[in-house]
């Protein structure tokens, strides 16, 4: 099998030269790979087996690509359970969800593959809904290639799309469209904090968050509804418009919460901003140094080092983290490094998080009062709310201190010593940035759910402002509306749509016309 990872580029079926299924095509010359391919797909036309629709059985090798100890192929569609046997013959299907052995052979040589691990999960009890099978083979090349081919030679199989499991597994509704994301971001996911999060959406609490605000909703428009239709009616309850916006303006609250915190959600999916910032040769390169455990920027005792921003993207206690280092912040110097203070500056502004250094031995130097009263007391004077940047003070080279200064007085902010020579502090310093990030990203293991992408923010946004319009509306008919648009958003949060539960509520939730 040729995949082409070029999507929507087509699968070639390469079917071996020799056990020709189709007498009455040419067989192609051994080598030639033009031909083959050309072969393949004639072959494939006049199978069928390949003919796109939902009704075709995929097949993938599911686990990664590469030499590995055990290697998964997955299959998922009617033809599932027919490709098992045939790859099992003479054996009958395994009992369902159980591992049982097996011996896999080609189905036309009958040449043995490998003994493998079998797994058959008859539809609707699987990943997708449908039947799937799991073939748990030897990781060798050799091996995943073979299994490959022959279930490629089964008729009514085809090699899958890239999330293609996915997406049927979504369209026979075992997943919703946030638990897609989540499950896209557990396979990306590469800091701890990231896997917990993903974890989370996956298992449905976003979903599940909006699903209930969703029938909130449809409660309070099945009331405005019922008023429009039975008004008059002197069997309807009192109150019922008065209810409505009760549900309503708690509803707002809750939106306003989630949407406050909308940018934590993305910051732990796509990496929190942290700058380092002081006066020259504070030790910022070196500390992005230790924290990257890697050289990324010059270290020097010469003042000015640094020019350019350098990022470098880092795993900080759990989170994903762009450390950038910066050119230390001084006035009165050449061209090129008052550029770099420019860029600096510019990148200070767009930090979630500040780390701000400064030479533990030199605090009475201008430059460090400079830095202390400007950038330090600038963002440290503004509210401590979630939207603003964070700052951590961070005085270094402590290990200098007996010998040369006379170390922080009182009046200093509150700070944690460092040394990056020594290593001395690099603890406690960590510990306070899992505290920062933890407020910065949202901490995925207590929290309320997070909106983790622009999608989730715009469609909770868009169900605040139908609100509004509600509230707004003095037609009845237009608030309902009102009310349906906010709803229509959280459906398709969760990728779903329908009207028709709305009836349903009215005469559960009423007793209309008794
Ligand atoms: N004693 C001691 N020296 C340190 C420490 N951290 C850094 N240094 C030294 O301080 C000097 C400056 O360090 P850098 O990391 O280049 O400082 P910087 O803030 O990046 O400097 P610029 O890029 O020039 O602004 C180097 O000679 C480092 O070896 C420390 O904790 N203790
Ligand atoms: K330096
Ligand atoms: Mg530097």
């Amino acid at each position: 099998i040729v995949h082409s990872p070029i999507r929507p580029h087509p699968c070639f079926l390469l079917v071996p030269a020799s056990e020709p299924p189709f007498p009455h095509l040419q067989t192609p010359d051994r080598g030639d790979a033009v031909w083959n391919v050309r072969w393949a797909l004639c072959t494939r036309r006049s199978s069928g087996a390949l003919a796109p629709g939902s009704g075709a059985t995929i097949f993938a090798l599911s686990s990664g690509q590469g030499r590995c100890g055990v290697a998964v192929i997955r299959t998922s569609g009617p033809a599932s359970g027919h490709a098992l046997r045939i790859l099992t013959a003479p054996r009958d299907l395994p009992p369902a969800r159980h591992a049982s052995l097996r011996l896999l052979s080609d189905p036309r040589s009958g040449e043995p593959l490998d003994r493998a691990l079998v797994l058959w999960f008859p539809g609707p009890k699987s990943f997708t809904g449908e039947d799937c099978v799991e073939f748990h083979v030897h990781g060798g090349p050799a091996v995943v290639s073979g299994v490959l081919q022959a279930l490629g030679s089964v008729p009514g199989l085809r090699p899958a799309e890239a999330g293609e499991f996915t997406r049927r597994a979504f369209a026979h509704g075992k997943l919703n469209l946030t638990e897609v994301e989540g499950l896209a971001d557990l396979i990306h996911a590469e800091t701890e904090a990231q896997r917990r999060q993903a974890l989370r959406q996956l298992d449905g609490e976003l979903g599940h968050l909006c699903r209930g605000w969703a029938e909130t909703l449809t409660k309070a428009l099945a009331h405005v509804e019922a008023y429009i239709d039975f008004g008059e009616d002197d069997n309807l309850e009192e109150g019922v418009l008065e209810q409505a916006g009760i549900e309503v303006r708690a509803l707002e609250v809750a939106l306003g919460a989630h949407l406050r915190d909308a940018r934590r959600g993305q910051r732990l999916r796509s990496g929190a901003h942290v700058v380092v910032t002081g006066p020259p040769n504070a030790g910022k390169s070196s500390l992005v140094n230790l924290l990257s455990r890697k050289p990324v920027s010059i270290v020097s005792p010469e003042p000015g080092t640094t020019r350019d921003v350098l990022e470098t993207p880092v795993d900080l206690a759990g989170f994903p983290v762009l450390l950038s280092d910066t050119a230390g912040l001084r006035e009165g110097v050449g061209p090129v490094e008052q550029e770099g203070v420019r860029r600096a500056r510019e990148r200070l502004e767009q930090a979630d998080l500040i780390l701000a250094m400064l030479d533990a031995s030199d605090l009475t130097s201008p430059s460090s009062c400079n830095f202390l009263a400007t950038v330090v007391a600038s963002v440290g004077a503004q509210s401590p709310s979630d939207s603003s940047q964070r700052v951590l003070l961070v005085l270094n080279k402590s290990d200098l201190l007996s010998t040369e200064g006379p170390g922080p007085g009182p009046d200093m902010p509150p700070h944690l010593l460092l040394s990056c020579v020594t290593g001395e502090g690099l603890d406690g310093l960590l510990e306070a940035l899992r505290k920062e990030l933890a407020a910065v990203c949202g901490d995925p293991s207590t929290g309320p759910p997070l909106l983790t992408r622009a999608r989730h923010q715009y469609h909770l946004q868009g169900c605040l402002d139908a609100l509004g319009h509600y509230k707004q509306s003095k037609d009845l008919a237009l608030a309902a509306e009102a009310l349906r648009v906010a709803r229509g958003h959280l459906t398709r949060l969760t990728g779903g749509g329908g009207t028709e539960e709305i009836l349903d509520i009215i005469f559960r939730d009423f007793c209309v016309g008794k």
